[in-house]
């Protein structure tokens, strides 16, 4: 663990109805004050973020609310698109950006990715930047140059001073949702050749500071090691921030 604040992240994806959404959030924000000295954030689905908003409420601004997406203009004649100045309005303050899901499945490319960073750090939110190799990536040797080229195309014309507001979330995407975890051992190195790749595009001061989160099955049984790395400073989290007992055991662990 290093002296960067520990950064951990809910992303709830496509699941929860309202009223589950308000009861995780209440449940969270009942426990707030045992996450001192951790950063977290929950990302809701779009319609259910002004009611999670209200529920995180109590605990003060000590957990933050981030969407999972959002278009890139301010707002517009774009069926079905979600603008920034939308979620902020909803209460949110962190935008995530380049999921796997959004990249593989929805089938967002890096150009895009590219933009929708800039939109949202013009925008003046935070932003999640995430990365990450496929299995067939990984088992042809492809991961760092994979992560390290996402990267590159993600920050592209991101400015020294805006990467105060970036987070990178490395998601090996073999390890999304399927149980198998990063060996503590794997996650560090592609965290730290991703915290190479930083101080090559910016310098060692920008490197040291920025939080790189891991994500793919990390669960309060696995996170004291995972966290433990020099260069993991926190996680993204799917399946196990659906549980508030979960998300709390993953928090404890980060601190
Ligand atoms: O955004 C979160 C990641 O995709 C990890 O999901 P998971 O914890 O269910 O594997």
């Amino acid at each position: 663990m290093s002296t960067r604040t520990p950064t951990i992240g809910g992303n709830w994806k496509m699941n929860l109805h309202k009223a589950e959404a308000i009861e995780l959030a209440a449940a969270l924000a009942a426990k707030a004050d045992d996450f001192a000295g951790v950063e977290v954030t929950v990302f809701p689905a779009f319609p259910y973020l002004i009611p999670v908003a209200d529920a995180l409420a109590p605990a003060g601004g000590k957990i933050k609310l981030g969407a999972q997406d959002a278009y890139i203009t301010p707002n517009g004649a774009f069926t079905g698109e979600v603008s920034l100045s939308m979620i902020q309005d909803a209460g949110a303050s962190v935008l995530l950006v380049g999921h796997s899901e959004r990249r593989h499945v929805i089938g967002e490319t890096d150009i895009l990715v590219n933009d929708k960073v800039l939109a949202g750090l013009e925008a003046g939110l935070d932003v999640v930047l995430a990365i990450g190799e496929t299995l067939e990536q990984r088992e042809s040797g492809k991961t760092d140059a994979i992560n390290t080229g996402q990267l590159g195309y993600g920050l592209a014309g991101v400015t020294a001073e805006q990467m105060k507001r970036i987070t990178i979330a490395y998601e090996p995407v073999w390890a999304i949702g399927t149980g198998k975890t990063a060996t503590p051992e794997d996650a560090q190195k592609a965290h730290s050749v991703i915290r190479q790749a930083v101080a090559f595009l910016y310098d060692q001061g920008i490197a040291d500071a920025v939080r790189i989160q891991y994500g793919g099955s990390m669960k309060p049984g696995n996170a004291g090691d995972l966290l433990a790395q020099t260069d993991i400073d926190g996680g993204l989290i799917g399946g196990a921030a659906l549980k508030p007992d979960d998300f709390a055991g993953i928090i404890a662990a980060a601190k």
